[in-house]
């Protein structure tokens, strides 16, 4: 399912973002402050733009009334405020849909095991890690079974097997993820395209062959970096000076 950002503004963070995603795993990368999430924000709808609009299969997202069975959304505020079991957060997924009881329980069951949170089931998710809250909440945004997945910083609090494995899954879902990544190297990894964010704008975008080049890494995130293939999948890489440029 496509999913569209056509001229977004929300006044004084970010101006005129355009950019698509369909069926293809998009990463959007920028420095801190750059209005990343603010751009996610104005597609799950937590935000309402000044201007432009946000479509999601051709329609637009203001006027869906059945939106949260065709996205799903990790967002900086998806939190948990009561006592819930790990089990019971993740069965909320499946709340857009409750038509079939015996699937519902077998798609949490999947997404459980595939974030490897199966053994904390029945654990209260508030006594969880940061990791281990982490992997349930995306668990439940796979359990929701969405078109189109929005994820803000889903490597957060993550250690780099469930990185890895986080965004494998997302890759492996073959469904449009829209992604907010800081690591320029997991981004190369795992997306197909990017969107480069600098001060509300879109400077970038391109494979990520096209765009994590040193002059665009030196001009929007003032680092020097040199460009490496990856040995075994040849996919370009970041090696980074430790002096920061001007
Ligand atoms: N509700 C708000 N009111 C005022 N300013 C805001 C609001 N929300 C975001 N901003 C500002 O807009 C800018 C962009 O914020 P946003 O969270 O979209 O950036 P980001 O690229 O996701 O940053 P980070 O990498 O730090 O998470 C920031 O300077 C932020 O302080």
């Amino acid at each position: 399912m496509r999913a569209e950002i056509d001229q977004v503004t929300v006044r004084g963070i970010i101006e005129g973002i355009t950019l698509h995603a369909e069926n293809e795993v998009v990463g959007i990368v920028g420095p801190n402050g750059s209005g990343k999430s603010t751009t996610l924000r104005c597609v799950y709808r937590a935000l309402k733009p000044d201007a432009g609009t946000v479509l999601i299969g051709g329609q637009s997202v203001h006027r869906r009334q059945d939106l949260a069975r065709e996205l799903s959304a990790l967002t900086q505020e998806s939190q948990v405020e009561f006592d819930f079991t790990v089990a019971e957060v993740v069965e909320m997924g499946r709340l857009p849909h409750r038509r079939d009881p015996a699937r519902d329980r077998r798609v949490v069951a999947e997404a459980l095991a595939r974030v490897d949170v199966a053994h904390l089931a029945g654990r209260s998710f508030l006594s969880l890690s940061g990791g281990e809250r982490q992997r349930v909440l995306i668990a439940r945004a796979v359990a929701q079974e969405p078109e189109v997945l929005v994820l803000d910083e889903p490597t957060n609090h993550l250690d780099i097997r469930h990185q890895l494995d986080v965004l494998a899954l997302a890759r492996g879902l073959g469904v449009t993820v829209l992604t907010v990544l800081h690591d320029l190297n997991l981004a190369a990894s795992y997306c197909d395209r990017l969107y480069v964010l600098d001060e509300g704008r879109v400077v970038a975008h391109g494979t990520p062959e096209e765009v994590l080049v040193p002059e665009l890494v030196a001009k929007v995130f003032h680092v020097t970096a040199h460009v490496v293939r990856h040995p075994t999948t040849g996919v370009p890489q970041l090696l980074f000076d430790q002096e920061v440029t001007p």
